[in-house]
This record gives C-alpha cells, structure tokens and sequence, in this order.
C-alpha cells in the first residue's frame, strides 16, 4: 500500500491487541482470551487511527512502497494500548499529607470527613484557588499520568458544591482537553458531598434547579462539554432518593450516569444504577448479591478501585464474583487527595494481588473495559483499525512485566503515542 503514514511501529515481539472484533467490553471468558500477537507490526494513518495490525513480514509487504513520518523498531518491545483510567478526582487545591498519618494512626475515612476533613478540607482550598493555579497542577498530574501510560482519563469536579468552584473546575478541565493530548471524559461531581450549610435535599434541589440547567446552556453555547453525571452515595452524604433525582435529571439531559457506590455501606446504590440504566458504578466494595445480578443484566461497568480499599484498610470488592456472574469489570485510579495514585500500572498490581484478578483480566479491566465505562469503546480501549492510534511501547519482551514490576512502569514504558504522535519518550529505559 502505498502513501503516506503517520507511523510505523516495525516487528514488536508482542503486540497486545486485546480484542479484534469491535467488541465494546470483555466478560471473562473473553478476558482470558487476550487477544495478542507475535512478531507484528502496527501502522497509524496520518488521522491518527490505526490503519493496519498484523504479522511483521505480511505489513512489510503490504506497505514496501508506503512512506511514514515515524518509524520505531520494536524488536524485543511489547505494544499495548494505551491504558484507560476510568475514575479520577485530578482538580484540586490543598493536599492532605496530614490526613494520611491520622489514618495511619487509626482515623477513619468517615471520622475524618464528619470532622470537617477529607473532602471538605479540599472544597475550601479549591474553592480559595484561581483558575490559573487549578489548571497548572492539573496538566502536571496529566502528564504524570501520561508518563504512567494513560492515554484516555476520566476527571471529575466535585471540589467546588458551589456553582462557582463547579464551573471553575469544569473550566478546568475543558482547557486541559483542548490544549493537552491526553484524552478526557469530563464528569460533573456536584454531589461530592454535602456542602456546609445545607442539607442533602436542600444541595440536590440546588444541584437541579440551579447546576444542572447551566451547565446545559454552557454546553449549547459550546464552552463546556460534560460527559458523566456522578453523585456519592453514601450514608452521611447522598441518599438513595436524593441521588435518583439528580442522576435522573442528568440523564434527561443527556449525561451518562457514572456515581460513586456501595462503598463504605450497603446502600443499593448497584441495583438504583442498573433500575437508571447507569453506564458505570465505580466503588462496590459493598454490593449486595442482587446488586452483582443486577448490573450484570444492564450491562453497567464496575469501576473497581484498588487504591481505595488499599488506603482506607476497606474489605476489597468482590471482583471474582462480579466476573463469575457476567459483570463488565473495569479499574480506575481514583486519584484524589486521599489516594495518591496516577498510575494505572500500580493500579494493575492491586488488582491482581488484592483482589485476586488475574494479569489479563486486570488489563482487560484497565483498556477496553475502562473505555466502555466512559462509553468510549467504540474509539479506545483496543488495537482495532480504525480505533485511535493511542499505543505505550514497554521496554520488555512480555507484556505481564508492566504489572510484575511494581512501582518499575517509569523505567519500563519506553513511549506514550496518541493518535500516532509521539507524546512522551522515556530517556530513563535501560533494560532490565
Ligand atoms: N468516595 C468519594 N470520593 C473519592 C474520595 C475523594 C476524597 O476523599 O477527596 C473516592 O472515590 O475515593
Ligand atoms: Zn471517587
């Protein structure tokens, strides 16, 4: 074929397509059939998609007279694709390193927020910081995100309960999606937590008389796109009730429902989700059985997050049963002042040590199924042609090492590409 090409990554000795036949998710039985290839090569068209996969010497042949912008020889590498992070909470001001050694000295998470902490800490530094200040420590977490391997992220407001720092933060983000090439799916998190002063109805009311029409205005007038609506439920923040109503009338308007749930009570928050056609449920480290079922029958992807039961000392979620009974299984970082973690290599080895997943299973969970609960599957989470050329190249000649070496991903991943750009290029790869 000939022409002209953005890139080619020449002879990888594996290269981990996922899955090959547009499937939008994986169940379990699919996750053990990852999908890869040996000796193969990729080609990325000058749109950024990916133009052709296939074995080494059938790409030589079929691109001899092609031309490309880029090429990089892989021998002895491993091609993925980029990894999806489907939960991140990226936009906020004021840390809270302090917090961490009360839990260490035996505070709990709800301790700490009914305090005054933990969230609430965050609103009043969030709400205190410029535009201009949010922004620049967002595209630093970006891009450390980038370096980790995460191509296409999540990101939530949710530091703001008042519809000034919302908007802030949504700004935020917007301008980060224009300017930076990491890939973003926007998610209103109003409903983070009940903002002082008021009361769960009285914030929900404020939430949908107020919020919810502006961003919708913002939206027609092209200055804020928000994919997700998102509400904590949990007893001592939103409940069930309140949370139907604000995740409805996201809904009507077009966001798709993506909440936190079953956390750290058993609140039915699986069963409301899959009753509202949700597109994910992040959390679940107290799903009832009904609640497994139930989202299974919808077809709702859990967002597992092994940070949080790692920090927080939680129970770990059910992630075997949920695979057993047919759930869409996804993993996210939860990046938030509370765990610190940007990095879905990491997040990976949680998976599979705390919550028995296995290596396939945990990548499965942090590409084509992270895609699917951001709704994106159709365009990420796989090596597809046509899909986006958003691709990481490890510095190993078996894929399972960017989750065996734990904490080793900055010397591993030897490139980020996005949309067959070249975003990142690691000058620390050494081998191993
Ligand atoms: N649980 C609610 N939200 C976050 C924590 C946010 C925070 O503590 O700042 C989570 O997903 O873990
Ligand atoms: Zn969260």
């Amino acid at each position: 074929m000939a022409g002209e090409h953005r890139l080619l990554l020449r002879n990888a000795q594996q290269l981990v397509l996922v899955c090959t036949e547009g499937e939008k998710y994986l169940l379990q039985a699919g996750m053990h059939s990852l999908a890869l290839l040996r000796k193969a090569s990729l080609v990325i068209g000058t749109d950024g998609c990916v133009k052709a996969v296939g074995h080494a010497d059938a790409i030589h042949q079929q691109f001899s007279d092609a031309s490309f912008e880029k090429i990089i020889d892989c021998s002895g590498k491993c091609v993925l694709p980029g990894l999806v992070d489907a939960h991140t909470h990226p936009v906020w001001a004021g840390d809270r390193v302090h917090e961490f050694a009360m839990k260490l000295a035996g505070d709990s998470y709800m301790d700490i927020h009914q305090a005054g902490g933990g969230i609430h800490f965050t609103v009043e530094h969030t709400q205190r910081a410029s535009e201009e200040e949010l922004f620049s420590t967002f595209k630093h977490r970006l891009l450390r995100m980038l370096r980790a391997g995460t191509t296409l992220v999540e990101c939530k407001s949710g530091y703001g309960l008042n519809l000034e720092t919302e908007l802030k933060m949504l700004k935020v983000i917007e301008r980060a999606r224009r300017l930076l090439d990491i890939n973003i799916s926007s998610t209103y998190c109003g409903a983070h937590s009940v903002p002082k002063g008021k009361t769960a109805t009285e914030a929900t009311d404020d939430i949908i008389i107020n919020h919810l029409p502006k961003l919708k205005e913002l939206d027609l007038n092209k200055e804020i796109h928000v994919n997700n609506i998102d509400v904590f439920c949990e007893k001592g923040v939103f409940d069930l009730n309140c949370t139907r109503r604000i995740l409805q009338a996201g809904k009507n308007m077009g966001l798709q429902i993506n909440f936190h749930g079953d956390e750290l009570h058993p609140m039915k928050s699986a069963e409301l989700g899959a009753e509202l056609g949700a597109q994910a449920i992040s959390h679940l480290e107290e799903i009832s059985d009904e609640g497994i079922s139930a989202m299974a029958r919808a077809k709702c992807a859990a967002v597992l997050l092994p940070t949080t039961a790692y920090m927080l000392r939680l129970k770990q979620p059910q992630a075997r049963k949920m695979l057993k009974e047919g759930v869409i299984v996804a993993l996210g970082s939860d990046f938030n002042p509370n765990a610190y973690c940007y990095s879905m290599p990491m997040v990976m080895h949680l998976a599979c040590v705390n919550m028995k997943m296995s290596m396939k299973e945990a990548l499965v969970a942090a590409t084509i199924n992270a895609a699917y609960a951001l709704g994106r599957s159709n365009t990420h989470g796989s090596i597809e042609i046509g899909k986006e050329g958003d691709i990481i190249i490890i510095n190993s000649s078996r894929w399972e090492h960017l989750i065996y070496q734990f904490g080793g991903h900055q010397e591993l991943i030897e490139y980020v590409i996005v949309k067959g750009k070249v975003i990142y290029k690691n000058e620390r790869v050494m081998g191993y």
